[in-house]
């Protein structure tokens, strides 16, 4: 049954997402946790964003924020989340449900696992689009078999059972699904993880034709820096719930400013060398429920120094749509030089700063 549209006033100026000082809270018997803490960021139309960080820094909670699909004891305590001018947070269930799916659609990890077993992929693609808009079986039908094409599906297949499909062909027909209203935005938290890296290049190539083609931007996030790197063209590297570094992907890449990045760097194959020239970070980001007075990164950082310890730095401008939070920018080569040597990576912030950390220049 077709549900009732909500319509938006939209701004034509506005940029397409616009993430501002947003805080997200989770309330716990323990008390509050703030899991995102004064994120900014946009994206543009066309774009593809990436959203990077290890495992429990916040990615999934910002692309859930944007959504409205937080947990019920999760909530954006402050700041704004715009679709092209349109405050999020302030709209009502049926605004945003209307919004999601003609707007934008989510694509999560286990998105090829929402497909109903007992029921044909077609079936449920048609049901999708019959929800929203007024069309015959017959012309949803021509539309599945069209979104079949655009994801490289084989349209003879649609009336297959999901058990019929291989792990990516689930997954191309969860995002032809995401597809069937045309929407603005694509959100994919982990779209790949679980497939095999043939398939994972296969899709995330798919991603950047319909950027391509269709004109959408997608809004990636992703563990891994190497997937961002492939695809996207600016990114936000998140830590411990805050932005550390920004901006243009080339630019970042290039030119990366801030420790965590290099260390990330390291951390991946296909950016630097193969499997034998990866260094990890050791240590592990500090607990969301005792979060440390200074940078977030200090206690497993290899240039820490003691004004690291004072608090989170901001946000600086470094170069042309960048920026990075560190104390240590002016000391970036000497960073750089000694992030690719393996020994610095066991020096951890607690010992740079007893022994003067990069400070000492
Ligand atoms: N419902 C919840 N209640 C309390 N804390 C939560 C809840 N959901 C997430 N968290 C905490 O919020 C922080 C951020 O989690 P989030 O899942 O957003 O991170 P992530 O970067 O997406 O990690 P992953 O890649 O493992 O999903 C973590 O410390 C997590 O334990």
């Amino acid at each position: 049954m077709k549900q009732a549209t909500a319509t938006f006033d939209f701004d034509d100026d506005a940029p397409l997402l616009a993430v501002e000082d947003a805080v997200v809270t989770y309330s716990t018997s323990g008390g509050d946790l703030t899991a995102v803490d004064e994120i900014s960021f946009s994206v543009d139309e066309n774009e593809i964003f990436g959203l990077v960080g290890e495992s429990g820094c916040g990615k999934s909670t910002v692309a859930q924020a944007i959504l409205s699909l937080l947990p019920s004891n999760g909530r954006v305590s402050s700041g704004s989340i715009r679709f092209r001018g349109v405050e999020l947070t302030e709209l009502s269930k049926r605004e945003l449900d209307s919004l999601r799916w003609e707007h934008f659609s989510l694509i999560s990890q286990g998105a090829m696992n929402a497909l109903n077993p007992v029921h044909r992929i077609s079936n449920q693609i048609v049901e999708a689009i019959q929800a929203h808009r007024d069309v015959s079986t017959d012309e949803a039908r021509e539309r599945v078999a069209e979104l079949f094409e655009v994801v490289g599906l084989d349209p003879d297949r649609m009336d297959d059972y999901p058990h019929q499909f291989s792990g990516g062909m689930k997954q191309r027909a969860y995002i032809a699904m995401s597809l069937a209203l045309d929407p603005d935005l694509i959100i994919a938290d982990e779209p790949t993880t679980a497939l095999d890296v043939i398939v994972q290049d296969q899709i995330l190539k798919r991603l950047k034709e319909l950027r391509d083609d269709l004109g959408i931007s997608v809004i990636i996030i992703s563990h891994d820096i190497s997937v961002i790197a492939e695809t996207c063209n600016r990114l936000g590297v998140m830590y411990s719930g805050k932005l550390m570094e920004y901006g243009n992907l080339k630019e970042i890449f290039d030119n990366p400013y801030n420790p965590y990045t290099l260390g990330l760097q390291n951390a991946f194959p296909t950016l630097r060398g193969d499997q034998s020239d990866l260094i990890s970070i050791p240590g592990s980001p500090p607990d969301i429920a005792d979060l440390p007075d200074g940078c977030r990164f200090m206690d497993r950082c290899p240039f820490a120094t003691s004004e690291c310890g004072t608090d989170h730095p901001p946000l600086e401008t470094v170069g042309e749509d960048h920026a990075s939070a560190c104390y240590h920018h002016d000391s970036i080569e000497r960073m750089r030089e000694e992030s690719k040597d393996r020994e610095t990576w066991s020096r951890t912030g607690t010992d740079a700063a007893t022994s003067g950390g990069v400070g000492d220049d």
